[in-house]
Order: C-alpha cells, then structure tokens, then sequence
C-alpha cells in the first residue's frame, strides 16, 4: 500500500510580493526517491522550504507522515541538507560537533549517549570523514563541507531525506561518496526527496521525477532521460547572441 511521507495539494506561496508557487500538486510516497527538477528560479528550494516550514504557504495543504504540516512536531524523523550553505558559517566547530547536533533531536532531554555518539560516529563514516572528525569545519574543502552537512541529517537516522542541491559545487570525489551513502540509505528503506539540477550520478537512484516550471507542475513522472537532456521539448535555450530581454526557446524539460 502506498503511503504518503509527503503531500503538498494546490500549496501557493509568496516571497516577497512575488508569487512563487502557484498550485503545487507533490506527493512523495514511504521508499520513493523523488528529483524535484526545473530550470533556475522555477521554485524548486521554495517548494521544499514550504515542506519544512521555512517559507509559509499561502494557500493548499501540506501533510507530513499524514499530518498536518502545521501540527507536525516529530522533526527527528526528518533530515534536511539545506542549499549551498557551508558547515561552517564562520563558528571554529569540528566536524563532530556539528555533525552531533543533527543528533539532538533524538537525544532525551538533549543529553547524547552512547548510542547518540555511535549515531554520530556512523554518520561520519558513511560520509567518508572519520579521519577529519576532530578537524574544525573550516578546514574543510567545499565538497567535504557537503558531507558534514549530508552527515548531520543522517546523525538522527531519518525516515525522511529532503536535500537541496546536494551535488552543487562538489568535486568528483566527494560526488561519488554522497552518491554512495545516498545509495546506501534508499537500500534501506529511507524516503528520498532531492532538489536537483541535473540527474547526473544519482540518476540510477531517482524513481520519479516532478519538474517544476514558473512554480507549477510541469511533469510528474517517470525521470527524464540524462542523455539528450536538451534536445528534450520544452528546454528552455538562451541563444549566447540573442538580443536582450529575448524569451528562452523552450526546448527541454530541465531547463
Ligand atoms: N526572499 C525572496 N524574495 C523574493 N523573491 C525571492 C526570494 N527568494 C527567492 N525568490 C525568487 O523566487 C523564485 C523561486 O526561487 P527558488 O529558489 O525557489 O527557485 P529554484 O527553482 O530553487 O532555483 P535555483 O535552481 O536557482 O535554486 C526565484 O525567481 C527567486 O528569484
């Protein structure tokens, strides 16, 4: 039987006085991996900001675990990797400590045990930074960064991965290990919804694709083929020597 993780019906939302999401229908089922696609600025972050409670909906309905987003409480249950931020933010933390605080959630009255520190330690290895665990963040490459902020929503073994980007700006080596540990958690059974640009390396993981266009759904399905992305109808294609203010040629779905 499916059963919805997440279910967003009709949800709009503002920011500013700019409406970015105009009738989103998304619902992502318990063991499905999700890609949320769309071209820059077609309100792929703000759909999932909507989700987690970040950006209030101005209209619609969204459930979490069949409840009521705004009723939802059981945020352990939930990893989220937000987009292109750093571990850091300019606090000297080690990779431990920040990875631990994904932890706390979980840890009764935010004391961590034994079986925390064990959590965290796993994260940590997954992630393939055991040996920088005591290092501070700041040390980190950008690619590294990634995967203590990807370890940090693993610490609190979630049901539930939302992830923003997380390929963005990740060099080859770190790529291959979050597609890894990605790998990994769909083996075992976690539900998957992830902000992307491109399928890329995790294409083989994607059950289904929603790609999003001006803030509406513009296809929920099976995830578009990587090869040939562009010759695809509805790309949208800025020709280098067009005249200013020139529409896009749609081409493509991703675009
Ligand atoms: N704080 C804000 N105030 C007003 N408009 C905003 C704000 N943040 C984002 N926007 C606009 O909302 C639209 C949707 O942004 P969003 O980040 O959701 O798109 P996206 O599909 O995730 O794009 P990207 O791939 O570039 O991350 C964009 O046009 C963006 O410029």
């Amino acid at each position: 039987m499916t059963e919805p993780v997440i279910s967003l019906r009709a949800v709009r939302a503002e920011l500013g006085s700019r409406t970015v999401l105009r009738g989103i229908d998304l619902t992502v089922n318990r063991g499905e991996v999700v890609a949320l696609l769309g071209a820059n600025g077609s309100g792929k972050s703000t759909a999932v900001r909507t989700v987690i409670g970040q950006v209030p909906v101005t209209d619609g309905e969204i459930e979490l675990f069949g409840t009521p987003r705004r009723r939802f409480r059981d945020w352990r249950r939930l990893g989220y990797v937000p987009q292109r931020t750093t571990a850091a933010g300019g606090v000297p933390a080690t990779v431990t400590e920040v990875v631990a605080s994904g932890r706390l959630s979980r840890a009764r009255l935010g004391i961590l045990r034994k079986a925390d520190h064990e959590a965290i330690r796993r994260a940590i290895d997954l992630v393939g930074l055991a040996d920088r665990a005591k290092d501070s963040v700041n040390a980190l490459s950008g690619g590294q960064h990634q995967r203590v902020l990807i370890a940090r929503a693993l610490a609190s073994e979630p049901e539930l991965l939302i992830m923003d980007e997380p390929m963005a700006g990740v060099d080859l080596a770190s790529q291959e290990v979050l597609a890894r540990t990605l790998r990994g958690e769909v083996a075992r059974g976690t539900t998957v919804l992830l902000v992307l640009h491109e399928l890329g390396p995790l294409e083989p993981l994607i059950d289904r694709a929603v790609v999003l266009r001006d803030g509406c759904v513009l296809h929920d399905g099976p995830p578009p083929k990587a090869v040939g992305q562009h010759a695809l109808p509805g790309h949208d294609h800025v020709h280098p020597h067009a005249a200013p203010g020139t529409e896009p040629v749609r081409t493509g779905l991703l675009s």
